[in-house]
């Protein structure tokens, strides 16, 4: 990408201009959360040093502004995702609150016993746990979708699992573990045609390319902001308008009523029936200016840039360590290389690797199943942003070289 602003791009990020262990830090943690520009710590400080209050309550100055706020932020969001309306747009803790969100309020009669869940083998503990759980409340059955040596899902097994008895398809858009993107736009249409509705774990799809809800037709997405350089804490849900006003609420509280007797509470309507309680303000509102910040770069750019550096990455380290083992190597994948150095213990190579200032993660990266279908206890994951560089990567190879030279 030719003219990436890459030197514009990183001096906006404060925390990547420091040393670790006495050398320059390498963020390749991106995967398990985003770092953030001056621009979302500022409109943090601004937040909490103008407008902070409470939002939907107050009839003074301070929470109209707190309440227009939020709401502005919601608009992006949709905007972002191009849904059809800012109530389809819930604001939640994040990517698991948001599944869990889902899986509880069809656990209340949307789904029942004999329904089957279809999940990928691909999914993080986030996207399986919580159907596990609706299963054991509600005598559903589990079915997973098997994947390929490369990390792909197989589509001919998936055609073949769907069946009238499909409830709910639930699959992540971008493997955090493997990086594998998966073909949403023809799983939400198979699953459509099988009378399925399908949920959408999109944690590691949105800091990296652009997403439109509509043309996909999913019925629910997620994500959560701090993937997307935004704050911690504060996560969407979308859903399509039907399907929600179908859904029972999550929580009590305030906030998604109508109106409380002690015999019977009405609910709001939507976005807020699922709104229980004072939202993460900040949060919402700063999420907004992560999205717009991103924008400003454009989707398109970064994810040419990102597979830059996927590409190297993935050839220097073949090239560099013949006894490197790459796990997920799908066809259409995202900037994560997941890898092991011959036999040494991927935990042992991270220590190794932080003591030279490079941040990977090691581990199962809460994909156990992954790991298990390797049979590896876990690899060691180097995930990039927009903001890393082929630099760094060269400084990845060096530190991998002295791990390997001391651990072999
Ligand atoms: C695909 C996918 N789905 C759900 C989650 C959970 O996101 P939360 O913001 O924690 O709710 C994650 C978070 N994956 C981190 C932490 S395990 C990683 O290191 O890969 C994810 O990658």
């Amino acid at each position: 990408v030719a003219h990436f602003p890459i030197e514009k791009i990183r001096a906006d990020f404060p925390i990547l201009d420091q040393e670790v262990n006495g050398r320059p830090l390498v963020y390749f943690d991106n995967a398990a959360s985003t770092q953030k520009p001056r621009q979302v710590i500022e409109a943090i400080d601004q937040y909490y040093s103008t407008i902070n209050s409470n939002v939907h309550r107050g009839v003074h100055h301070l929470s109209q502004k707190a309440t227009d706020a939020f709401e502005a932020s919601r608009e992006i969001v949709r905007a972002h995702l191009n849904a059809a309306h800012s109530y389809e747009v819930l604001f939640t803790k994040g990517t698991t609150d948001s599944i869990n969100l889902v899986a509880s309020s069809l656990s209340q009669g949307l789904i029942k016993a004999g329904d089957e869940i279809l999940v990928s083998h691909l999914e993080h503990h986030s996207n399986i746990v919580p159907w596990q759980m609706l299963c054991e409340r509600t005598g559903a059955q589990l079915k997973v979708i098997p994947m390929n040596e490369k990390g792909e899902l197989v589509m001919e097994d998936y055609r073949q699992l769907l069946n009238e008895r499909t409830r709910l398809v639930a699959v992540n858009h971008i493997s955090n573990a493997l990086g594998t993107i998966n073909p949403i736009a023809e799983m939400t249409r198979l699953a459509h045609e099988a009378g399925a509705w399908i949920l959408v774990d999109g944690a590691q799809a949105v800091p990296h390319m652009k997403v439109d809800v509509q043309s996909l037709d999913v019925d629910f997405y997620c994500f959560s902001g701090h993937k997307l350089f935004g704050p911690t804490g504060i996560g969407v849900l979308y859903g399509k308008e039907a399907i929600l006003e179908e859904m029972p609420p999550y929580q009590g509280g305030g906030e998604m009523i109508a109106e409380v007797t002690f015999a019977k509470t009405t609910y709001a309507g939507l976005p807020h029936k699922f709104e229980a309680g004072t939202p993460h303000i900040e949060g919402g509102i700063v999420l907004g200016t992560a999205i717009d910040y991103v924008n400003e770069i454009g989707l398109d750019a970064i994810g040419a840039y990102e597979q830059e550096l996927l590409q190297y990455g993935t050839q220097l380290l073949k090239e560099r360590f013949p006894d490197l083992r790459i796990f997920g190597e799908a066809e259409e994948k995202t900037s994560v290389i997941s890898f092991l150095l011959g036999s040494i213990h991927p935990y042992d190579t991270g220590v190794i690797l932080d003591k030279l200032g490079v941040a990977v993660r090691t581990g199962h990266h809460c994909t156990q199943p992954i790991m298990q279908h390797f049979g590896i206890p876990g690899t060691i994951r180097a995930s990039f942003a927009f903001y890393n560089t082929k630099a760094e990567i060269d400084r990845l190879a060096d530190a991998l070289e002295k791990a390997q030279a001391m651990l072999s």
